[in-house]
């Protein structure tokens, strides 16, 4: 099969589009070249010559030569502009903006059929490591249960080095924003609204399911206090983001995104730093395990390279999930097991809103309950929550689990 020539207008030249500059420069086989930067602060300082960048975004857009936009800005607003122009102009297009694609799913589905031009973005979901692709073509007829995974790496990351090497929180966060793990605005981290967002990137492609942002639950690790790390450091557990949807056999899908007690056996255990890891249960296969670095300039632009490629070869997602229209519908009556961290006074009115209590702790001021609640109370208690309350999952109790307690 013979490849494309690609001519690459390129937008944002930070931590990922300076890294997918440097990684082109040694893939020579790749027949791709950056035409043009478009970049917005005029006054930074950049490694290579100012010959190279435009402050335009015209400049590219309005260029028949150039053939593929590479979005990598992080301005999810400014980026739907310009990914949704692009394509209109017949571009094809790669970026990594999760926020951006979450947001805008079904307009950029739309705009990808009506205009036949591809948008990839493989680097927005785990960064490094390869799940859009394998949830789209390899999982096409093996039917997925589940997914689940860590997704965010600046979270792993703060977690790993708070847990594992006494960091503060300020100092693991400022680190990971050193690194160029973090999001600019790093509540989209912290918050696990990046996990959320690429949560539902996955949906589409595992399941076929396009769901809204505000439709998925996250509660993410910005609410994790002292309590809950000394819970899990006595038991010999790890406490991780993770994201999570199963679906039903009465066509339901839950999905959530929750921090996680994980044992020594769950092969999460040992996914650290800035790693991200999902395990996949299939009907036929039983699951499977993807690892890899989950943000990161070099990490990060090995995927946008992967798309360039795939580009060249007139790769395009089919979405064969979504044309399929099975009809999933989105459920909060999933029954999850968790710790609830509480102000002391709290502990008897939110024991009403468990199905079950198994342990119940106060101390002076504080204390946890431990038991079974359905994903629409926890959501209901999480409303409003200033920090004085912090939910850690222990495990979903799934279909299986529920018959086994009916009978
Ligand atoms: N850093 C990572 O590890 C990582 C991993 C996966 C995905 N991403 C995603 O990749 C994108 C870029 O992330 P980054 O870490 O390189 O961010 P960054 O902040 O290092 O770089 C973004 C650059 O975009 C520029 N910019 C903003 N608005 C612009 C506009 N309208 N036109 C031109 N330039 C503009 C900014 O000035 C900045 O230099 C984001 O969507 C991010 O979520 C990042
Ligand atoms: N901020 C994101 C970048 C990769 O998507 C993370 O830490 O996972």
């Amino acid at each position: 099969m013979s490849r494309k020539n690609l001519n690459i207008g390129l937008f944002g030249f930070g931590v990922v589009g300076h890294g997918l500059y440097e990684v082109l420069q040694k893939t020579p086989a790749l027949r791709a070249n950056i035409k043009n930067i478009c970049v917005r602060d005029k006054n930074k300082e950049r490694t290579i010559g100012a010959e190279n960048f435009t402050f335009d975004k015209d400049d590219i857009l309005n260029d028949p030569e150039i053939n593929v936009v590479v979005e990598l800005i992080d301005d999810a607003d400014a980026a739907f502009e310009i990914v949704s122009a692009a394509l209109k102009k017949g571009k094809a297009v790669v970026s990594a903006n999760k926020k951006m694609v979450a947001e805008h799913f079904t307009e950029l589905l739309q705009l990808q059929k009506e205009y036949n031009v591809p948008l990839l973005y493989e680097a927005a979901a785990c960064a490094s490591m390869p799940i859009i692709r394998n949830l789209e073509e390899y999982y096409d007829n093996d039917l997925l249960e589940s997914i689940e995974g860590i997704v965010n790496g600046s979270t792993n990351y703060i977690l790993t080095k708070t847990f594992a090497e006494n960091l503060s929180y300020e100092q693991a966060l400022k680190q990971a924003q050193d690194l160029g793990f973090a999001e600019s605005n790093p509540i989209l981290d912290t918050g696990g609204f990046d996990a959320k967002y690429k949560l539902l990137i996955l949906l589409a492609h595992a399941f076929g399911y396009i769901a809204r942002p505000e439709e998925l639950f996250n509660i993410g690790i910005n609410n994790i206090g002292d309590l809950e790390l000394k819970y899990a450091k006595e038991k010999g557990l790890k406490i991780k983001l993770v994201a999570q949807a199963y679906k039903g056999t009465d066509g339901t899908l839950s999905a959530f995104v929750i921090p996680k007690f994980v044992t020594p056996e769950d092969r999460l255990f040992n996914v650290d730093d800035v790693f991200n890891g999902m395990i996949t249960k299939t009907s036929f296969a039983d699951t499977h395990f993807f690892v890899g670095r989950g943000a990161g300039s070099y990490p990060t632009a090995s995927a946008v390279l992967s798309d360039i490629s795939a580009l060249s070869y007139d790769y395009r997602y089919e979405y064969k999930k979504i044309y399929r229209e099975e009809n999933l519908t989105l459920t909060n009556d999933v029954e999850l097991k968790v710790l609830l961290r509480h102000k002391k006074e709290e502990s008897e009115a939110l024991k009403l809103h468990f199905n079950t209590i198994e342990e119940a702790y106060t101390n002076h001021d504080s204390g946890y309950l431990t038991g079974n609640i359905t994903l629409a109370n926890l959501k209901a208690l999480e409303e409003g929550n200033q920090g004085e309350r912090s939910f850690i999952l222990i495990n979903v109790l799934t279909e299986k689990d529920a018959t086994a307690l009916a009978v």
